[in-house]
C-alpha cells in the first residue's frame, strides 16, 4: 500500500503489556505493514512504566512520524515525552489498551491493522493538550472523584481477562465508598462554584473514563477549550438513585451537572484529593490549576477533527449531552 507517508522514518513505540489481548506477534505484522508501504521503522518495545516517555523524549525529534502502540497510559507517556522534547512530529496511535478513550476521540478503528491503515492514510491536525499543575501534559482528561480511580484501580489481570466489563465490575465494587469532595472552583471566564461534588473532569474527548460519551458537536479538539464537567454529590438516596440511573443510561441531568467550555480552571479542595490524568494516577493534592495548550501537537486521526461546537451564548453552565 503506497501512501503519502511512503519513505517516512517511523519511530514505533510498543507497550507489549497493554490491553486484553497482548499484541504479541501482531506487532511484527504491523512493522511489516509499515515497511511494505515504503517506510523505515525503528521499533522499540517498552519494558517498564516510564519507558515510552523516555523513548519519545530522546528519539522523536529525529523521525518523520511517531507511532504509539498501546493503551491510553502509553499514549499519555509518549505525548509527555514528545512535548518535553518540543518534538512537533505527527503522532499516530494504534489502540491496543482496555478503554482506548483516545481512540474514540481520534475516530480510530478498534482493529489494530485498520488503525495502522489510518496512520498511513489519515488526516493530520494539531490538537489541543492540557497542562496539569504546570508539570504534566495530558491529551484528553484530568479528573477526580467517584469514577476516576476506576481505570487504575482495576487490576491489570482483570482488564486483560475481561476488557471493558472489568471497569463496570470495579464501579459496582466502589459504589459504597463514593464520598463527597468539598471544593471551590473558578474558570477563566469567571464561573465560580463551591460545594460538595462526586466527580469532576476537564477533558478534550468524546469519551470520558470509558463511561461518559459526549456528543461530537459538543467537543472540538482544536479550539483551545476543554470541557469541564462537575457532578454534585447527592444529598439523599433518591438523588443517588437518579445519578446512578442516568450514569447507567449515559444521560446527564441539569440539576446535578455543571458543564462548561474552559481555557483555564482552578480547584481548591478542603482535603488532599487524588487525580487521574489520561486514565493513570496523576498525584494527590489540595490545589489544581489546569490550562489548555492550543494546537500543541499534530495527531493523525481517522477523519478531519474540526467539528463545529454548538456553544451556549449564555454565561451559565449547562449540562452535557451524553449519548447512550
Ligand atoms: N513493558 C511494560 N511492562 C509493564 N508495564 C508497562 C510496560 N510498558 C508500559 N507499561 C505501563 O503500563 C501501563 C498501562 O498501559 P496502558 O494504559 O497503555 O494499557 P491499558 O491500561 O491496558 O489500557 P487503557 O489505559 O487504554 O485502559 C502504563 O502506565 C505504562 O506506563
Amino acid at each position: 500500500m503506497l501512501s503519502e507517508r511512503t519513505g517516512k522514518n517511523i519511530l514505533f513505540i510498543l507497550n507489549p503489556n497493554a490491553g486484553k489481548q497482548h499484541i504479541g506477534r501482531k506487532s511484527d505484522e504491523l512493522v511489516t505493514l509499515f515497511e511494505e508501504s515504503g517506510c523505515r521503522v525503528d521499533a522499540r518495545t517498552t519494558t517498564r512504566p516510564g519507558d515510552a516517555a523516555e523513548l519519545a523524549e530522546q528519539l522523536a525529534s529525529a523521525y518523520d512520524l511517531v507511532v504509539c502502540c498501546g493503551g491510553d497510559g502509553t499514549l499519555h507517556e509518549v505525548v509527555n515525552g514528545m512535548l518535553r522534547a518540543s518534538a512537533q512530529v505527527p503522532l499516530g496511535y494504534l489502540p491496543t489498551g482496555t478503554t482506548n478513550d483516545m481512540a474514540r476521540t481520534l475516530r480510530l478503528p478498534g482493529d489494530v491493522r485498520k488503525a495502522a491503515g489510518v496512520v498511513l492514510q489519515g488526516h493530520t491536525a494539531a490538537q489541543d493538550l492540557g497542562l496539569f499543575n504546570g508539570t504534566q501534559y495530558f491529551s484528553y482528561i484530568a479528573s477526580f472523584g467517584a469514577f476516576t480511580s476506576i481505570p487504575y484501580s482495576t487490576p491489570q489481570w482483570l482488564k486483560n481477562l475481561l476488557g471493558y466489563p472489568a471497569y463496570l465490575l470495579q464501579v459496582l465494587r466502589c459504589l459504597p465508598e463514593m464520598h463527597p469532595y468539598a471544593l471551590e472552583m473558578e474558570t477563566n471566564d469567571g464561573l465560580h462554584a463551591k460545594g460538595r461534588f462526586l466527580f469532576g473532569s476537564v477533558s478534550n474527548a468524546r469519551s470520558v473514563s470509558g463511561i461518559f460519551r459526549f456528543k461530537p458537536e459538543d467537543v472540538s479538539l482544536d479550539d483551545g477549550l476543554f470541557e469541564l464537567m462537575l457532578i454534585r454529590h447527592p444529598e439523599n438516596p433518591l438523588e443517588f438513585f437518579r445519578i446512578a440511573h442516568n450514569l447507567i443510561r449515559r444521560k446527564a441531568d441539569d440539576h446535578f451537572v455543571i458543564f462548561r467550555h474552559v481555557r483555564t480552571v482552578s480547584f481548591r479542595f478542603e482535603t488532599e484529593t487524588s487525580w487521574t490524568v489520561d486514565g493513570e494516577y496523576g498525584g494527590t493534592t489540595r490545589s489544581v490549576e489546569i490550562r489548555t495548550l492550543h494546537r500543541a501537537l499534530p495527531f493523525i486521526s481517522g477523519r478531519p477533527q474540526r467539528i463545529r461546537a454548538r456553544r451556549s451564548r449564555f454565561s451559565h453552565s449547562r449540562s452535557p449531552h451524553l449519548t447512550p
